[in-house]
């Protein structure tokens, strides 16, 4: 904290494709992940590996770009790791995006589902982040996770979208994560359907599920 003078309220994981975010923040002071002690790194294509730190409309915010997947080898401790710094550094907000395949049927390619709610099929297995002795300063034991999508921050997103005349290509959806890295067969993903979920990823979930 002493190489920035930045104190986000607001964290942002950008997912595929949206990396570019970063570059957009005002004041930034950025730092790659091999420079931050106990930080993985990341292996994806256009993932670029860095934390950034700056004003985004006004708003102090720090963005990683780039995350972490269970697939590239990393723990879910390590994946989460940088969920547990955000939380370390006063942030009280946490956006996660993540490239994702929909299943809803009024959902194309392209468009942008909000997250209302999930299904965490590798948590429902076991694997999950908090496995171990709990840190009671980052949270309870048993975690409820029926209030983990705040319902005022996805009406505001609703309300921009409107604003700038794109809500005809965003919707609130149910989320699923798989483990991957291997997408979905055609059975899995009608299966995922009938279960009622409308976008399937792989694995971002563990962020919302430390938070
Ligand atoms: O937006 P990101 O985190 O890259 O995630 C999605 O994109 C990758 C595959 O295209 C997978 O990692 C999937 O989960
Ligand atoms: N399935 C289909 N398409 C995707 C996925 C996935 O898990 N992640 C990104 N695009």
């Amino acid at each position: 904290m002493s190489q920035t003078k930045h104190r986000p309220q607001v964290a942002i994981i950008c997912g595929s494709g949206l990396g570019m975010l970063a570059d957009t923040l005002k004041c930034q002071d950025s730092f790659a992940y091999s420079d931050i002690p106990g930080f993985p790194q990341s292996t994806v294509q256009g993932h670029a590996g860095r934390l950034v730190f700056g004003e985004l409309k006004g708003k102090t915010c720090v963005c990683m770009q780039g995350r972490f997947h269970m697939y590239e080898g990393h723990s879910l401790c390590k994946t989460t790791f940088p969920v547990r710094v955000f939380k370390l550094l006063g942030v009280d907000t946490l956006i996660v995006t993540n490239a994702a395949g929909s299943l809803a049927d009024g959902l194309q390619p392209g468009d942008i589902m909000v997250i209302k709610d999930h299904v965490n099929f590798p948590g429902m297995g076991g694997l999950n982040p908090l496995t171990g002795p709990n840190d009671d300063k980052f949270g309870p034991r048993f975690p409820a996770m029926s209030g983990c999508y705040d319902k005022g921050l996805r009406c505001v997103a609703m309300e921009v979208a409107k604003q700038l005349g794109v809500a005809n290509i965003m919707q609130e959806g149910v989320y699923a994560m798989v483990g991957g890295p291997n997408f979905e067969s055609i059975a899995e993903a009608r299966l995922l359907h009938r279960l009622g979920v409308d976008a399937v990823a792989l694995f971002p979930l563990m962020d919302e599920i430390i938070i």
